[in-house]
């Protein structure tokens, strides 16, 4: 079990008994505005989608009052490109089968269907376009997070949608210098599950049971990914 270090500041913030300490004071909860849907944006390659995804969405839907979560399969992770990724079309249909049965869970295809290289900026550029009446809350786990200065117009980001920085296991939650105010640190139930992982388990021929949703296991053994990888 890797360390959950939280940035250390002035104030805290508690959740669920555990003490949170936050960079930049309590807990900011990005924006609040009566009468506009709150829209969570769930970004990932889940490759395969798996349970440590679904309890991550799930937990900041219900910690910050959203209305819908949208999952949103890459169409080619630029920052990937040092892997086999499996298409796109798999990929999607195992997020729909993953997040079928919760109706405030949904999927989309905008970053599949627009082509070449997903960059954040456009995914919540578009989805600001569909949905005008709304506030967007973009979902990452702590590796993600650490990362997010080398995403393209990077500067740009926080703009675009509040940032939900969720704890993960092996991962330090930390904020690496964003705007104040733009991104929030939660945690959220550890569940030490990767999509590198469960596709090395599948390679050597080790269950996925359990780490991966029912629907998704059929779903890699009928399409027979993974296998020899
Ligand atoms: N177990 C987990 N707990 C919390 N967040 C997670 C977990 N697994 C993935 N995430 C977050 O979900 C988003 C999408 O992740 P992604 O699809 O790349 O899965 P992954 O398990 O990290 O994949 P891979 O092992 O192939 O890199 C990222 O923001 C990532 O940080
Ligand atoms: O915008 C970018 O340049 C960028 C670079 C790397 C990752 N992302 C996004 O981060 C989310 C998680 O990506 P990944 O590669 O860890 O599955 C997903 O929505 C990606 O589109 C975005």
């Amino acid at each position: 079990m890797g360390e959950q270090d939280m940035p250390t500041g002035p104030a805290n913030d508690t959740t669920r008994g555990t003490e949170i300490r936050m960079a930049n004071g309590p807990r900011n909860n990005g924006p609040s505005n009566p009468g506009k849907r709150r829209l969570g944006v769930m970004g990932g390659t889940f490759d395969p989608i798996h349970h440590g995804h679904l309890v991550a969405a799930s937990e900041v839907a219900a910690q910050f009052h959203l209305d819908e979560v949208i999952f949103v399969p890459t169409g080619q992770p630029w920052q990937k490109t040092d892997r086999k990724v499996a298409l796109a079309e798999d990929r999607y249909l195992m997020t729909v089968i993953a997040t079928a049965e919760n109706p405030q869970f949904s999927v989309s295809r905008i970053d599949i269907d627009r082509g070449g290289p997903t960059y954040t900026t456009d995914t919540l550029r578009d989805l600001r376009a569909l949905n005008p009446d709304a506030d967007l809350f973009f979902i990452t786990g702590a590796d993600a997070l650490g990362a997010i200065l080398t995403w393209r117009d990077a500067e740009e980001l926080f703009s675009l949608a509040h940032f939900i920085g969720v704890t993960r296991p092996g991962h330090t939650l930390t904020d690496p210098g964003l705007p104040e105010g733009g991104v929030s640190l939660i945690e959220v139930p550890a569940l030490a599950i990767s999509s590198t992982d469960c596709r090395a388990r599948v390679a050597k021929g080790d269950p996925v049971w359990y780490l991966v949703p029912d629907g998704v296991v059929r779903y890699i053994d009928k399409r027979e990914l993974y296998r020899g990888e």
